[in-house]
């Protein structure tokens, strides 16, 4: 079959500074990676759940704990010759899209590497460069904030997103504006952080011209998403919210989304996101392609899926260099006119380096078959 060697590997990343959001702040990225082997060639998935469930219910240590148990046990038995297999496969958990997507992708990967084809082609993606945007941390000061942006604006970065939350939010956008004026294009992600009854606070972002304001309430609640939208004029972006291509449907259906933000680890995998991106296209609903401090694994699978032609403004789709010193993979380089390159090579056109995945590896565990 196609699969010959299972390996789920748990490495743990440095932050090169903390990444404070409304969830609280990171230092380090622990991520789950599964490694397969067959006919000669490798496929690797990433598993972007973080290492604590603050962003989604899922978390790194039971992502790898329901890959082994539940996962791979169900894939090894359905002997998977394709990666449109691998959903149906593991259809009977509930759940646990994140881990699923990781799997997903190290087939998608494998299978890609065989057939010799690149995942943007896979994609049927006609764009071979896509422009960058960077999502900036909640910082210690207005000043620190404008210095990090500034920063940014120097390397290239074609967006800028502000995490924001409760008394932090319209002071600093004013700050971003006043300081680079008011076409940089700029938007803000509450992670959840704020309720209904605080729209007429939102109400006072409308001011600023923001491309969209991402999750700005429960994830759970598409409703109030949905009335929220009428209360201001920023167009309402939902992240958390949209699980799969049946809630991004309810979403649209219900005005609680004018703007889609795709992370296909929170879908359950890149087909699924792809699925999305065909149905928000179909409604005239903008998408663009989350991050989630992807190692280059799962960063150079973000850029070949946001070349869809519906990935129509800039995604968290930064260079390695916005979080890591040192990178699993070749980094991620941003060009100098802040676009980044979609990967030409078969599959993902990137595999961890050896040395670096030793380097940085807590624990590995392997399965022949
Ligand atoms: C809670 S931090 C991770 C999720 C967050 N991701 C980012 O802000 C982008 C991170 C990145 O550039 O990979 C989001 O809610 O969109
Ligand atoms: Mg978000």
């Amino acid at each position: 079959g196609l699969i010959e060697t299972i390996e789920v590997r748990t490495v743990r990343l440095p932050l090169r500074s903390p990444f404070r959001t409304s969830n609280g702040v990171s230092t380090e990225r622990e991520i789950v990676l599964v490694r397969l082997a067959g006919g000669g060639v490798e496929g690797w998935g990433e598993c972007v759940a973080e290492q604590e469930p603050t962003y989604s219910p899922e978390y790194s240590r039971g992502a790898a704990d329901v890959l082994r148990s539940f996962l791979l046990p169900r894939l090894v038995a359905a002997d998977v010759q394709s990666a449109a297999d691998v959903a149906p496969a593991l259809y009977g958990i509930v759940g646990h899209p994140m881990a699923k997507a990781a799997l997903e992708l190290a087939v998608l990967d494998l299978e890609l590497r065989q057939r010799e084809i690149s995942l943007a082609r896979y994609f049927g993606a006609a764009r071979t460069r896509i422009p960058a945007g960077v999502s900036v941390g909640i910082q210690p000061s207005v000043p620190a904030l404008l210095d990090v942006v500034s920063g940014f604006l120097d390397e290239g970065y074609q967006r800028i997103k502000l995490k924001i939350q409760p008394g932090w939010d319209v002071e600093p956008v004013r700050a971003v504006r006043q300081r680079f004026g008011t076409e940089l294009p700029l938007q803000v992600d509450a992670n959840s952080a704020y309720d209904l009854a605080d729209a007429a606070h939102l109400r006072r972002l409308d001011e600023f011209g923001l491309l969209l304001i991402e999750q700005p309430l429960h994830h759970d609640d598409l409703f109030q998403h949905a009335r929220l939208a009428e209360l201001i004029t920023t167009p309402v972006c939902l992240d958390e919210s949209i699980v799969s291509a049946r809630a991004a449907a309810a979403a649209i259906s219900l005005g609680a989304a004018r703007i889609i933000n795709i992370k296909p680890g929170r879908v359950g995998g890149y087909l699924e996101a792809r699925r999305i991106h065909d149905l928000a296209q179909a409604h005239g609903v903008a998408v663009w392609c989350g991050g989630m401090l992807e190692s280059g694994i799962g960063r150079r699978a973000n850029i070949a899926l946001a070349a869809l032609p519906g990935f129509t403004l800039p995604g968290d789709t930064s260079a390695s260099n916005r979080f890591y010193d040192t990178d699993l993979t070749a980094p991620v380089t941003l060009e100098s006119d802040g676009h980044v390159l979609v990967p030409t090579g078969p599959g993902i056109g990137a595999a961890p380096d050896p040395e670096l995945l030793a380097k940085f590896t807590e624990d590995s565990w392997s399965y022949e078959r």
